[in-house]
């Protein structure tokens, strides 16, 4: 089947003296949609930044593109969740976007017309042309998401990592970036997204991970269909009303 996008196997995560991640395996191949999921705390966004390099890996190993991390890092596109950015900082939306590309250009160099045209693609495919020279310190929390995934895009990555990308978003905002995940990863790109969506996951897309600790489980979203597996994923009752609510019941 060919050298997965992604590979993480056997992954453990020590945090502060606390064991956050343990014997975690993920494969998620080209032109997959995954929805990461899990409670509060079951270490989404850990697992993201191990793939980045960002928090040691004890044991185990992650593979991109059957690299390491560091050598692949230029393919992976990161959307850390909104807060984390320095909204502050007195830039325009393509100056943003474009630092976004820093690993590609390098810190000595001036960007150059690839670099100028990835931009540009990037920000028309999030919609924001209009607002391309308008100071990021303006944006509405829905324009500065837009801006976030674009920064990420501007890489033209094989691997897009998304933490939490709808929190605090309106449908139509939500609506415009799940087509737009969908599309990359109908053009090959694999898309990992975590998300306390858990319809829109079930819904939109082509594969689950269900974490908590370690992965629990993974598969299409029909093969994670079991009220008993999102019980143990999130401590919760099988028969609890918001598991029916997202069309999970336990048979009668
Ligand atoms: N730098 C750190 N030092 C110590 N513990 C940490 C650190 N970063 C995260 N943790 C702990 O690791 C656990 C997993 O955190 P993580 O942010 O990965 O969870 P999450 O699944 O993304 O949660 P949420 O849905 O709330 O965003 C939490 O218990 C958290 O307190």
């Amino acid at each position: 089947m060919g050298t997965p996008a992604l590979e993480v196997r056997g992954v453990r995560v020590v945090l502060g003296g606390r064991l956050v991640l343990r014997d975690a395996d993920l494969v998620v191949r080209d032109g997959d949609f995954l929805g990461l999921i899990g409670p509060n705390g079951a270490g989404k966004t850990t697992l993201l930044r191990a793939v980045l390099g960002l928090v040691p890996v004890r044991d185990g190993s992650v593979a991109v593109g059957g690299r390491s991390s560091r050598a692949a890092r230029a393919g992976i596109g990161y959307v850390p969740q909104r807060h984390e950015f320095a909204w502050d900082f007195p830039i325009s939306v393509e100056d943003a976007v474009l630092s976004g590309r820093t690993r590609r250009i390098g810190l000595l160099r001036r960007a150059g017309v690839d670099d100028l045209r990835a931009v540009r693609d990037a920000i028309d495919r999030v919609r924001l042309t209009d607002l391309r020279r308008r100071p990021v310190g303006q944006l509405s929390g829905g324009q500065r998401q837009r801006v976030l995934v674009a920064r990420a895009l501007a890489l033209r990555p094989r691997v897009l990592l998304l933490d939490e990308p709808f929190t605090g978003l309106d449908m139509p905002t939500q609506e415009l970036l799940t087509d737009l995940f969908s599309g990359l990863a109908a053009e090959g790109v694999a898309v990992v997204m975590t998300t306390h969506d858990l319809a829109g996951a079930l819904y939109s897309c082509s594969r689950i991970a269900l974490l908590n600790r370690t992965v629990l489980a993974t598969g299409s979203p029909d093969e994670v269909r079991d009220p008993d597996l999102w019980s143990r994923a999130f401590e919760i009752s099988p028969d609890s009303p918001l598991l029916r609510a997202i069309g999970l019941e336990v048979p009668a």
